[in-house]
């Protein structure tokens, strides 16, 4: 067994197991030995008798690398295993501890595809960092053992499934600080450095930097940010403020880094969100340019980083967020703070109305926001939780005009515009 994966091993047993089923997580435990009957946990009660279940968890000393080979990994699993294994997300963390948590892949399988995935999983076991585990049942049917393979040693060690409690909050969040979400420049920058050698792009975004970056400083003029869910308005708004205001109309990520968005957004979120925390700060100095001059309007700016990045980590409903007051939610020490931030909501019906009017459908996080009440709910909550600055929240649903002169009247009271 690799030398970085004994630590992991010796608390093996201390460790929780999370598996996502239909968009929340379940929760089970293992222990060595059992005092006496026990329930079993939710994950296992939905399977046939004949099945057997795997997981795997990815283990990498290099976290890029391994949430790189995690994302890979999926693609994988759906090509090499048989049908209808119903390949789930799942992860293992120490109550808790900070950092503990590592992200894999849970399945199932039919008696009889037992030996082909066992080839299958023994080969991956064998060349990539990954601890795999399968699982079976007594003869009962009662009772789930876990077995930890490990290529080097003879022995699987075994261990009985138990119930878990699920933690107060998703388990994502023990690993989110500068892996979701970026709270420094240097942070951000240094997981797309690394990055270079598998990913070109990244070089060209980092030149996009200025030389001394200075995020931090305030111009003039105020600087007021719109934020909400697509198709809630933010685009019609920002243009009108423009014109009314005689303002600059800005956007994160900036135009500069438009080719290479698109090539962002496939790669798993340690890169994907890097890339987005850059991509404030070189819009940050493009306010400061702008803001010695005129009033600046910035359509999107950390808050949209942050609050996409914390609900899709996290899944289930807006009570697995991590808690209001959580440091998650607080804005980087060095990226400027604007003077104002307004929040459009809109109800989900005229929002997807409107959405349909436009005709677009763009990311499949767009795609999941439509589909996925729960999501939208993480993602506004989240949005109202970040401090320092936090948002103002406008209704959304009046008239294109209505929705300007409301927020005229906050940027007058608060901006003195
Ligand atoms: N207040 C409003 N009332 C009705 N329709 C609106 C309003 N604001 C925007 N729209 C329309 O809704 C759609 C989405 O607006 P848009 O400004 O593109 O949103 P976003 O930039 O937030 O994605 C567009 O077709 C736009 O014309
Ligand atoms: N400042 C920003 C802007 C967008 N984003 C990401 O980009 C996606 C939406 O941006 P978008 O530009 O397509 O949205 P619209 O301008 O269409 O409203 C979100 O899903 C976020 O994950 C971000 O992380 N930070």
């Amino acid at each position: 067994m690799a030398r970085h994966l004994k630590p992991l091993v010796q608390r093996w047993s201390s460790r929780v197991f999370s598996v996502e089923v239909d968009g929340a997580p379940l929760y089970f435990g293992i222990r060595e030995k059992l005092r006496g009957p026990t329930a079993l946990p939710a994950v296992f009660t939905r399977l046939q008798k004949e099945d057997r279940c795997y997981s795997l968890l990815v283990c990498s000393r290099d976290r890029i690398r391994g949430d790189r080979f995690h994302w890979e990994l999926r693609d994988k699993l759906l090509k090499d295993l048989p049908p209808g294994s119903d390949v789930a997300t799942m992860s293992s963390f120490l109550p808790d501890e900070k950092g503990s948590l590592v992200k894999g892949y849970f399945f199932k399988s039919r008696a009889e595809d037992s030996p082909l995935i066992e080839g299958i999983l023994s080969d991956l076991e064998h060349s990539d960092p990954v601890l795999v585990c399968s699982y079976s049942q007594s003869e009962d049917c009662q009772q789930w053992t876990q077995s930890l393979w490990s290529h080097a040693e003879k022995n699987q060690m075994k261990f009985y499934v138990v119930p878990s409690e699920a933690p107060k909050h998703h388990p994502s969040a023990l690993n989110m600080i500068n892996s979701d979400v970026f709270y420094s420049l240097d942070e951000a920058c240094d997981v797309l450095k690394k990055c270079g050698d598998i990913i070109p792009e990244t070089l060209s975004v980092l030149r996009m930097l200025p030389s001394r970056v200075d995020a931090r400083r305030k111009p003039d003029f105020p600087v007021i940010v719109i934020e909400g869910l697509d198709a809630t308005g933010k685009t019609t708004l920002t243009e009108f403020l423009r014109d009314t205001l005689g303002a600059t109309l800005l956007r994160s990520p900036p135009q500069c880094l438009s080719t290479w968005r698109a090539r962002f957004d496939r790669e798993p979120p340690i890169i994907r969100r890097a890339f987005y925390a850059v991509s404030n700060y070189i819009t940050a100095e493009q306010i400061c340019q702008a803001g010695a001059k005129s009033p600046v309007i910035v359509d999107r700016f950390w808050h949209s980083t942050a609050a996409y990045a914390i609900a899709t980590a996290v899944t289930g409903p807006v009570s697995n967020l991590p808690h209001d007051g959580s440091e998650v939610y607080c804005w980087p020490s060095d990226l400027l703070q604007p003077s104002l931030v307004v929040l459009l909501t809109l109800d989900p019906e005229e929002r997807t109305r409107r959405l349909r009017n436009r005709g677009l459908m763009k990311t499949d996080e767009e795609q999941a926001l439509d589909h996925n009440k729960l999501f939208r709910d993480r993602v506004e909550e989240a949005y109202r939780r970040i401090i320092g600055p936090v948002c103002i929240t406008v209704d959304a649903s009046p008239s294109a005009d209505l929705v300007l002169q409301q927020v005229l009247l906050l940027i007058r009271a608060k901006c003195h515009l």
